[in-house]
């Protein structure tokens, strides 16, 4: 029987691995930018399989994925709330994605954020180095999912905190510049966390269930962030930005930079789809904890990040989960003859430390969860 995990003991051990790693030399995307003009050292190009296709006039067309009014959810009259309803039912059965507008967080926090992350990204490489992600762990500045010597590289810094509980804080990952930097991930993080709980109470009633039926579950969630920032890319067409994955939240929360490019691609029946970011919105997608939960109905989808060859792209990141000692599995509202189980139960924590220990790989890090179809006749 493997022992419970609790978050004491996960930043402790977490990331646990088996062996010492060699991870290679990991290239600062910035600063090869700087300075090798066109030449992509090997280990950004991907397979042709895997390879993002550029646009052409068959390529699928930028979606908008399902817009969901928060204010007619919060303050609308019984129809708009109705309506909204089945909308967000309806994305994240079909999509796992939605954009979320009028969502009540300051425009100007937003903007904020965003500030603060570019300033740090514009830091001299040694300065952002202080706060280095060591091999194999996915807090601080670097590049989290790599294991080993031939793992491919994606385009991207990352730069990535834990927040909640106080207990998966390294202090010594926190910058001190831009001064104003760890206030405003602290102001952020709050206004996000209250936006994840209003999220899965709607997310609950569009279920059928009772409104605080996660909160009460989750205990005190475990709340992350992470900013991706991704340079231009002299060939977007070899690399990819992000590497396929779904997240292993129960919901995610993405900001996309004001005025950026389309970078996020969503897989949708084997073809990647390319999102439009709308004004002011928020992007949410449903994580392998709400595809448990909820016995599959609601699904957390393939997604990636692709490159431009002119312009950067930034992306900010908000994992919201439950406690790390919490047990999970489909729960009995949504497990019937029709719809038989799907997952195992099992300690959140414990899929964590295997969601961090895995490089990035479209959804198989799930197949941890998933009970084998029965194949008999
Ligand atoms: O940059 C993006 O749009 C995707 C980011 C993402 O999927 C992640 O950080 O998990
Ligand atoms: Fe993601």
């Amino acid at each position: 029987m493997s022992s419970s995990i609790t978050s004491k003991n996960l930043i402790i051990m977490a990331p646990v691995l088996k062996f010492p790693i060699n991870v290679g030399r990991i290239d600062d995307v910035q600063e090869l930018k700087k300075s090798r003009k066109n030449n992509i050292p090997n280990r950004f190009v991907r397979d042709i399989a895997e390879r993002p296709a550029l646009a052409t006039s068959h390529s699928p067309m930028s979606t908008s994925i399902p817009v969901i009014d928060l204010s007619k959810l919060m303050k609308g009259n019984k129809e708009e709330f109705h309506f909204e309803i089945l909308k967000l039912s309806a994305s994240c059965e079909e999509w796992g994605f939605f954009q979320v507008i009028n969502h009540g967080i300051d425009l100007n926090l937003l903007e904020k954020i965003e500030k603060v992350a570019m300033e740090f990204f514009m830091l001299p490489v040694e300065e952002k180095q202080k706060y280095p992600m060591a091999p194999g762990t996915v807090q601080g500045y670097g590049q989290a999912f790599v294991f080993s010597e031939d793992q491919k590289l994606d385009w991207c810094n990352m730069f990535a905190l834990g927040l909640v509980p106080h207990s998966i804080r390294n202090p010594k990952l926190w910058p001190t510049n831009p001064p104003m930097f760890s206030d405003t991930v602290e102001t952020y993080s709050k206004e996000i966390r209250k936006l994840c709980k209003d999220l899965l109470s709607f997310i609950a009633l569009s279920l059928g269930l009772r409104g605080n039926v996660f909160e009460e579950m989750f205990g005190l969630s475990v709340q992350a962030m992470r900013m991706n920032y991704y340079p231009p890319c002299p060939r977007p067409d070899l690399v990819l930005g992000l590497s396929p994955h779904s997240d292993g939240s129960a919901l995610t929360v993405l900001q996309q930079g004001k005025g950026n490019t389309v970078g996020l691609q969503i897989l949708k029946n084997n073809t990647w789809v390319p999102i439009q970011p709308v004004r002011n919105a928020l992007v949410i997608n449903v994580g392998d904890t709400i595809e448990v939960l909820t016995n599959g109905r609601y699904k957390s989808s393939e997604h990636r990040a692709v490159t431009h060859k002119d312009k950067d792209r930034l992306s900010i990141v908000t994992f919201y989960a439950p406690s790390y000692e919490i047990e999970i599995g489909p729960m009995s509202e949504m497990v019937d003859e029709n719809n038989p189980i799907k997952y195992r139960r099992y300690n959140h924590g414990e899929y964590s430390k295997h969601y961090v220990t895995n490089k990035l790989q479209g959804k198989k890090t799930l197949d941890f969860a998933k009970i084998p179809p029965n194949n008999s006749f």
